[in-house]
């Protein structure tokens, strides 16, 4: 409605003058009242408040009304009514009909389709958990990570695993600028109250990008109240966001202790193994297939989101169907160039690992390479051998040699210790991601 051309206009002042000679004074001060009347080509608009009104303007004075409108306007003209009451409900009904999930979840974003590694797991896990048992443990569940790393893909496949064990599950994913836009429209169509009655409704809202709330004051007044509905009566609530909730300047202190108040867990950016096996997943959705030397170079050279990945192994599928050209390391290295000229990229060597290693923890390389079962040497070597697993493409066997072990189970109960220790101990993790990006910088 606001987007039309309303007003009371000239024309319809003299069809109301016309009128007055044919109708009774209550019939005249009732059409008067109306605000709403627009003429566009041949038609002349009338908008009623309601429907009693529409139905006594059909039957009775849609004679006069034409004839008055044709005499004003010098020439045959339809007359069109319409109740302003049926529009909000056709456009609440579109709503509703869009408004529980499904129709806003990306059929592609399902947990199937998502590749678990060190940076997602803890945030998986914690998903699944709250799928199963939604409103029981963590509540709010809150996922941060940067741009482009699977925060919604994430939030997506967790209401699809709630919609599979509960069919009737009510959920609605939103984005906070999303909720902000249309808690605006339902403010300004005086519709405050159905706008928090189809939340207080849901088993699940996920809420995406809460960032954008910061700022936006009455949004915020808005959704704690809805946060607070949901939250007592035990419905879980999930929320991502670019930052962790203390970070999140220019938002109310009493949301950010609400959503400090569950489970915050992030999501970072994956190491090179577990780019490779996305890249895998991606190639084959997109129906290409990518070399293991063609995974391990993008994988290398895109360092920034996993949007950017899926972007780099959709360029060469593009370029491989146009050119009829089988994919290998100079195509890749061809069409990737400007990526690959922002990147001067180094292999990593395990040599440079040990050496980075050693002078993280100030150990002696001779003692990292011995038997010796000193903690710290033990810790600073398992770390090595997981940073060589991860970031080098040197198999198993060679990785034993380096290492001075026997057999390749050494190397693989490391990697497994360093992952557990990296799930149960941020300090540890920490510690990691630091030697693996100093590396990958290097
Ligand atoms: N672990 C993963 N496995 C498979 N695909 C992934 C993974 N992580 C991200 N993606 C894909 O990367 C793309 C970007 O992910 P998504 O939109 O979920 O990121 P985001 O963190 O929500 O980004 P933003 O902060 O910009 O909203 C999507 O196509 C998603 O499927």
């Amino acid at each position: 409605m606001e987007s039309k051309e309303i007003f009371k206009n000239k024309i319809w002042m003299n069809v109301l003058a016309d009128l007055k000679e044919k109708v009774d004074e209550n019939t005249y001060s009732l059409l008067s009242g109306l605000d709403y009347v627009e003429l566009k080509e041949n038609s002349l608009y009338i908008y009623t408040p309601d429907n009693v009104y529409k139905t006594w303007i059909l039957a009775d004075l849609l004679e006069d009304i034409t004839l008055s409108a044709k005499k004003v306007i010098g020439q045959d003209v339809n007359i069109q009514v319409i109740s302003l009451k049926e529009i909000k409900k056709e456009e609440q009904k579109r709503e509703d009909e869009n408004f529980y999930g499904y129709l806003t979840l990306n059929p592609k974003f399902t947990f199937k389709n998502l590749v678990i590694g060190n940076h997602n797991k803890v945030a998986y896990q914690s998903c699944i958990a709250v799928a199963e048992n939604p409103g029981k443990i963590f509540n709010p569940l809150f996922i941060y990570g940067d741009v482009g790393l699977g925060k919604t893909h994430m939030l997506h496949a967790t209401a699809y695993h709630l919609l599979k064990r509960n069919q009737n599950a009510k959920i609605i994913y939103t984005t906070a600028d999303t909720f902000a836009s249309e808690m605006f429209s339902y403010i300004q169509k005086g519709m405050i109250l159905e706008f928090r009655k189809r939340y207080k409704d849901v088993d699940l809202l996920l809420m995406d990008d809460i960032q954008f709330l910061v700022g936006k004051e009455r949004t915020q007044i808005e959704f704690y109240h809805i946060f607070n509905i949901l939250y007592t009566a035990g419905k879980q609530i999930i929320l991502s966001s670019d930052q962790p909730p203390n970070s999140l300047k220019g938002i109310e202190k009493r949301l950010i202790s609400r959503f400090n108040s569950g489970l915050i867990v992030e999501i970072t950016k994956p190491d090179l193994e577990t780019k490779v096996n996305i890249i895998n997943k991606k190639a084959s959705e997109y129906g290409i297939e990518i070399p293991r030397e063609v995974a391990i170079f993008l994988g290398k050279i895109v360092n920034s989101s996993v949007r950017e990945l899926e972007g780099a192994v959709k360029r060469l599928k593009a370029y491989c169907d146009i050119m009829g050209k089988p994919l290998n390391l100079e195509v890749a290295k061809t069409v990737l160039k400007d990526v690959v000229e922002l990147q001067e990229i180094k292999s990593i060597s395990v040599d440079s690992i040990i050496d980075e290693v050693c002078s993280y923890f100030k150990i002696d390389k001779k003692d990292l390479l011995s038997d010796k079962k000193n903690k710290n040497l033990v810790m600073a070597r398992q770390i090595a051998m997981y940073l060589s697993k991860t970031l080098t493409e040197e198999p198993l066997s060679s990785l034993s040699t380096y290492f001075k072990k026997k057999n390749h189970s050494t190397i693989i109960s490391a990697c497994n210790k360093v992952e557990e220790t990296m799930n149960k101990d941020r300090k540890f993790k920490l510690i990691v991601d630091f030697l693996k990006d100093k590396l990958i910088a290097s």
